[in-house]
């Protein structure tokens, strides 16, 4: 069952899988205001008429958990540290969850972390330019996610801690502040 709530903000290098629920719901309006759609699509083919209408043309398959790195561990947190690192991406995304669970984390208008919890079924738009981390659940730590993009596939995660602000993350502020 998908949870949308405010992050505790307790996170460490340590604890980041774990819930941080604060106890403060996000409702489905707050995540629209900020571009952020959320449908639950009980099956592939409607998955495949949500991604026809909004012109979505590739897509890929992420599989994420010890054993997809032949349980090297090293790889493992690499890429889990990767993922939690705070960005954006300069095309808009969707996140389509077909088993395990995960985190997605989006900042709100504010600046403050909005977490969803995302199961099977869940999918989840995100804008273009919106800055957003993801990590999987301490109960679960495995994800099986499509990912759908409207052209080729960029994989470029523009991370926050560059300072890079590029036309789609401008154009996303301008968005969102309307
Ligand atoms: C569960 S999808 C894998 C993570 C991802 O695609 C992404 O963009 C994280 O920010
Ligand atoms: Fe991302």
């Amino acid at each position: 069952m998908v949870e949308f709530y405010y992050h505790d903000n307790q996170d460490t290098q340590d604890n980041f899988t774990e819930a941080h629920n604060s106890g403060k719901e996000v409702s489905v309006e707050e995540l629209e205001a900020i571009g952020v759609f959320y449908k639950y699509v009980p099956t592939i083919d409607e998955l495949n008429e949500i991604a026809t209408k909004r012109n979505y043309k590739n897509r890929d398959v992420v599989k994420l958990n010890l054993a997809a790195f032949n349980h090297n561990l090293d790889a493992y947190n690499a890429k889990m540290t990767q993922f939690y690192k705070e960005h954006y991406h300069e095309d808009e995304e969707i996140r389509y969850i077909v088993d395990g669970e995960g985190y997605f984390d989006v900042r709100n208008k504010g600046d403050t972390w909005i977490r969803a919890k995302l199961s099977p079924h869940d999918l989840l738009i995100l804008p273009a330019g919106i800055y957003h981390r993801f990590t999987l659940s301490d109960e679960l730590k495995e994800v099986e996610a499509i990912r759908l993009f409207k052209d080729e596939p960029k994989w470029e995660a523009i991370n926050r801690d560059t300072g890079r602000n590029t036309e789609a993350r401008e154009e996303y502020v301008k968005a969102i502040a309307a």
